[in-house]
């Protein structure tokens, strides 16, 4: 039997965990916030922030959401920063990617109070979860961590293949998994597009993640009997929908499905799980400025 992993009913978990982590800091005269800035109309960047948005008002967090026009410049976009970094209402801050071309990202990611990045996508951040002393874990491959750990997956002296190197997801997950903790301590490969017989490393692989932005690119030829494969990638792909499009993952599910003993799907896998830990860093964000000892979820 495949245990298909329910990643809504994991983050309704930690979103439940959130929602009485608020009801803590108001006890203390704090209203945990959340600021999500968007530039442009990209229309799946539109869904997930109005998906985030809808998450804060669920679990009791302040919503504060920023449009800015995707013919602006760069510099209002680093005003727009600036005034967030500023508010004491505000204690993470999200910029949605893509942005438009015009935008260098790097400088608007440098331009965040590395103690409100709640994506854990500044510098600083990212050099602390290297050294192993990570602060705000990027969203998508904590997630990835919690889905393992509630599968009952013990990474430890597994083997690892992560097909995709981003640094939004493949780079920290790597570093993560390989970090000597309980949610670590695997031999973790990174692949890519220059990567040679790559159905050689995923086949000897114990743990597959599809994060290369390709639809179904993973298919259960790829896959040794019983591996663990979990889905990244959420493609919109051309379809006769309401919507004109439908959405699919980086792995075929049906002959992955097959051969794995544990698999994500898509939609109601990673990506309902990468707005549950946006929400965790956001609680994690206000403790450390606030200094109010909530729980984390
Ligand atoms: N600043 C950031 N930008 C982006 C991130 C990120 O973590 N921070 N990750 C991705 C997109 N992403 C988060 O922003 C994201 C994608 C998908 C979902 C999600 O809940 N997907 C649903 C289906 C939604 C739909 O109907 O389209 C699912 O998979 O079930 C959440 C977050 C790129 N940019």
């Amino acid at each position: 039997m495949t245990d298909v992993i329910d990643g809504n009913a994991l983050a309704d978990q930690v979103f439940d965990g959130v929602s009485d982590a608020v009801d803590e800091f108001e006890a203390e005269g704090v209203t945990p916030g959340l600021a999500t800035v968007i530039m442009g109309e990209d229309p799946a960047s539109q869904t997930y922030v109005n998906m985030k948005q809808r998450d804060c008002e669920k679990a009791g967090v302040n919503g504060v959401h920023v449009e800015v026009d995707g013919d602006a410049s760069q510099d209002d976009l680093l005003d727009t920063v600036a005034d967030l970094n500023d508010r004491d209402d505000v204690h993470g801050i999200l910029v949605q990617t893509p942005l438009p071309d015009h935008v260098d990202e790097r400088e608007v990611m440098n331009a965040i109070d590395p103690i409100k990045d709640a994506d854990g996508f500044h510098p600083e951040n990212v050099g602390r979860l290297v050294a192993g002393e990570a602060r705000f874990k990027p969203c998508t491959p904590h997630g990835v961590q919690r889905m393992l750990a509630h599968a009952d997956v013990d990474t430890e002296g597994k083997d690892v293949v992560i097909v995709g190197r981003s640094n939004i997801v493949g780079k920290p997950l790597a570093n993560l998994l390989m970090q000597k903790a309980d949610d670590g301590n695997a031999t973790v490969t990174v692949c890519h597009s220059r990567t040679t017989d790559l159905e050689a490393k995923t086949k000897a692989a114990d743990v597959v993640v599809a994060a290369a932005g390709l639809p179904e690119f993973v298919t259960g030829d790829m896959l040794s009997e019983g591996a663990v494969v979990i889905d990244v990638g959420i493609n919109r792909v051309d379809a006769d929908t309401e919507k004109g499009y439908e959405l699919v993952g980086d792995v075929d599910f049906e002959s992955a499905s097959e051969k794995a003993s544990v698999i994500s799907p898509v939609p109601g896998g990673v990506g309902p799980m990468t707005r549950a830990m946006l929400l965790y860093n956001t609680i994690k964000a206000t403790r450390l400025q606030t200094g109010v000892d909530a729980t984390l979820p």
